[in-house]
């Protein structure tokens, strides 16, 4: 294409080219190029005669055939906004919005290559297997993939089990703790974020990974094969009702259900070893931020005979308005009295 542009000595280029960047004249959609000692820099319009006075006197404005620019365009350039958005696997997840979402569909696509389909959220994380509702939107029509994290495959239906990308950091946090030949159970596994990633990382000598939700055990089962481990016990039960048979057992019990979690505390601290760690997550106000989780764990304690030590107290992210997902970390002493 046959545009206006700066020529000058290449040894003069770049300073040229940052004053043309800083007068916002430089077309970036454009390549520069090089011939015959000089440098060519496209223009989107004449330059005024302040600019040019502060180009090299030997500057020439002149027109030149350039190369058009492959630059991939941003959701802000198609759409003139950023859409909020997840990408589990090759589905990109968004808010519900039936006036602009096959746009964002569109948008989305065309950005992310990866991406082959895109649903929306039609309803918020409900129900005792903590799932949501979506709808497909664009591309290939199926709710299955397989994600990536922290080097291990995920496999999951989305409409099936809870997942969330959003707690990778976490993941990564808890991981960190584990010590080679530890024993970890995971109250409520999902599909396996933590159990898989602490079984393939850590060293761990074994890590139970309990859940209720028949889907996501199916899926969990599929990660343990996957991801070749062999460290895996997977359980399909309420944690409840599994506690007795991990009794004394673990150096780590991760309790994710944040909702709920409070009400399996007793179980946890049967689960724990003298001296475990139970990481337990909460969701509270800001107004009970960390005292109300901490009277919990203090009722349970006071019922389960044992005495506790707070190891870390943390915001893991925050929730809704004025909320917060919480994790507390403490560490379990005094074993309870055998049953007669
Ligand atoms: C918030 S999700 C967390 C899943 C997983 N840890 C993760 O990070 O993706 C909570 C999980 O607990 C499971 N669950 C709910 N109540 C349970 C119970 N009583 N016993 C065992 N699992 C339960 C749900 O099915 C769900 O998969």
């Amino acid at each position: 294409m046959r545009k206006i542009c700066i020529r000058v000595p290449v040894k003069m280029g770049e300073r040229s080219r940052c004053v043309l960047l800083d007068h916002e004249i430089l077309d970036p959609g454009y390549r520069i190029f090089s011939s015959d000692g000089y440098l060519y820099i496209p223009l989107i319009k004449e330059p005024s005669s302040i600019i040019l006075d502060q180009l090299p006197e030997c500057a020439e404005v002149k027109e030149q055939e350039f190369e058009k620019l492959n630059k991939k365009p941003t959701l802000e350039d198609l759409l003139g906004f950023v859409p909020q958005y997840e990408i589990v696997g090759d589905i990109a997840i968004t808010e519900s919005d039936p006036e602009n979402e096959n746009t964002v569909a569109e948008a989305l696509l065309d950005v992310h290559p990866s991406i082959k389909t895109v649903i929306a959220s039609v309803s918020p994380v409900e129900g005792e297997y903590r799932i949501r509702k979506y709808r497909i939107i664009k591309g290939r029509p199926t709710t299955e993939t397989i994600h990536k994290e922290h080097g291990c495959r995920y496999f999951l239906d989305i409409t099936k089990a809870y997942f969330t990308p959003r707690l990778s950091t976490e993941r990564d946090r808890i991981l960190s703790q584990i010590s080679p030949g530890d024993v970890v159970v995971d109250m409520f596994a999902g599909i396996g974020p933590y159990s898989i990633l602490i079984a393939k990382k850590s060293g761990a000598k074994k890590v139970v990974a309990i859940d209720k939700n028949p889907d996501a055990v199916v899926y969990l089962q599929r990660n343990v094969d996957l991801n070749r481990l062999y460290n895996v016990e997977v359980v399909e039960s309420d944690a409840y009702d599994a506690a007795d048979q991990y009794k004394n057992s673990a150096d780590h019990v991760i309790m994710n259900l944040p909702h709920s979690a409070h009400e399996f505390l007793e179980p946890a601290l049967r689960i724990s070893k003298e001296g475990g760690i139970v990481h337990f997550y909460d969701i509270i106000h800001e107004d009970e931020m960390f005292e109300g989780s901490l009277r919990k764990i203090e009722t349970a304690c006071k019922r389960s005979n044992k005495s506790i030590q707070i190891r870390d107290h943390r915001i893991v992210r925050s929730y809704a308005p004025h909320q917060y997902n919480i994790c507390i970390e403490f560490q379990v002493h005094g074993t309870e009295k055998p049953s007669a």
